[in-house]
């Protein structure tokens, strides 16, 4: 017997699978039908306990193919079903023994769509999954004391810079919890990436004589990594920048916007967002907590290009003067629909008319010189 217990008392009695530790993270759920592997796997759940709301999980098993980081960091997983024998033929392992073999635990036969209304009602909040049956007043004690993290940024980025060879442009990745599936996009279109920590500077970055700044997505709230913000401020006008979701936040944040924390959140793989610019209506894959303020873009130099046809949020970014971008949504798809993969491509033009307007410029220099 396992339970998941909520900051507001409710108690919900389940299965255990996965690991059995106790953990403590923040709950939140995930409408997808399908691409549980790469949810789990997303460094941007870190520290988050995930209700699955499709009511079957782990039926295609895990394979070696779908991961979007080596450790995952979620806290927990919630569901209506876990399936024990799935079948597929890229299959390699239960759910079951991959939450085991990372120790996350797993809790099943959850009324998720019961949970997921509360977490509507209530907004996100703090929960434990634990074997040990407590009074609900001890375990709601241990909750209200608990002090979730707010580094889960430095908790995921790599430590070291990395590259991942290739001939074409070269891209510095910042890497605040990356998913693998923004590097695979990249490397399809043969760029050479440099991967950086999270606090890597400015100066750093512009050493390495980039093409281009991509901004990876990430967890937690993005005032948590001011410094991030700093270096952001200080390329804008030197390169190509393109920012997704965490990224995209913290382009906002280094424009002088504003960001604040939603009540639930966007995730799910089918999420309509309307191109401004077009009408065009496409579908993302999202996994946010936190929006950028729409008001708040008013004083900067970013125009609003993008909003969220659910609920009109922010969800994408054009700076005025300088060649910056940024989506809150996931046009790396892994999961869902790839529908807005085209934007990699536009980062990439926008990187060749950059520098073929400064060849011109390079060129009538020359000229006046001679
Ligand atoms: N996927 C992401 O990058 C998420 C960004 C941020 N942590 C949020 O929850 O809003």
């Amino acid at each position: 017997m396992k339970q998941l217990v909520l900051e507001d008392g409710t108690v919900f009695v389940g299965e255990g699978f996965g690991s059995d530790r106790e953990t403590i993270g923040e709950v939140v759920f995930n409408t997808g039908m399908t691409g549980y592997q790469e949810v789990i796997s997303d460094p941007s759940y870190c520290g988050q306990l995930i209700t699955f709301t499709y009511p079957l999980v782990g039926n295609y098993g895990i394979n070696r193919d779908d991961f979007e980081t080596v450790n995952p960091s979620a806290l927990g997983v919630i569901v209506k079903e876990h399936c024990e024998f799935p079948s597929n033929f890229r299959n390699e392992e239960t759910l079951d023994e991959f939450l085991k073999a990372k120790q996350i635990p797993g809790i099943s036969g959850i009324d998720t769509r019961k949970l997921t209304k509360i977490i509507r009602q209530h907004g996100t909040m703090k929960a434990m999954i634990t074997t040990v049956d407590r009074p609900v007043t001890e375990a709601i004690k241990i909750l209200e004391d608990t002090k979730l993290a707010t580094d889960q940024v430095k908790q995921v980025s790599t430590v070291k810079p990395y590259v991942v060879p290739g001939r074409g442009q070269r891209i510095v990745l910042m890497d605040f919890g990356m998913k693998h599936g923004i590097l695979r996009e990249f490397t399809k279109r043969h760029c050479h990436v440099t991967v950086v920590p999270y606090d890597t500077t400015a100066e750093e970055i512009l050493r390495l004589k980039p093409d281009g700044v991509m901004l990876s997505n990430g967890p937690g709230d993005p005032k948590s990594v001011p410094e991030a913000i700093d270096t952001i401020r200080q390329l804008f006008g030197t390169v190509p920048i393109f920012g997704i979701c965490l990224g995209h936040q913290l382009i906002a944040l280094a424009s002088g916007a504003d960001t604040s924390k939603m009540k639930f959140g966007h995730r799910g793989i089918n999420q309509p967002v309307k191109d401004l610019r077009t009408g065009r209506t496409y579908m993302t894959s999202q996994n946010h907590g936190y929006a950028v303020d729409l008001e708040s873009l008013q004083t900067t130099k970013m125009d609003l290009t993008q909003v969220s046809l659910n609920d009109e949020t922010v969800e994408g970014l054009l700076h005025k003067d300088y060649p910056v971008f940024s989506v809150q949504y996931h046009p790396e798809s892994s999961p869902g629909p790839e529908d807005t993969a085209h934007l990699f491509d536009e980062f990439l033009e926008m990187i060749t008319i950059q520098q073929e307007q400064k060849k011109k410029e390079d060129l009538s220099c020359l000229s006046v010189q001679i």
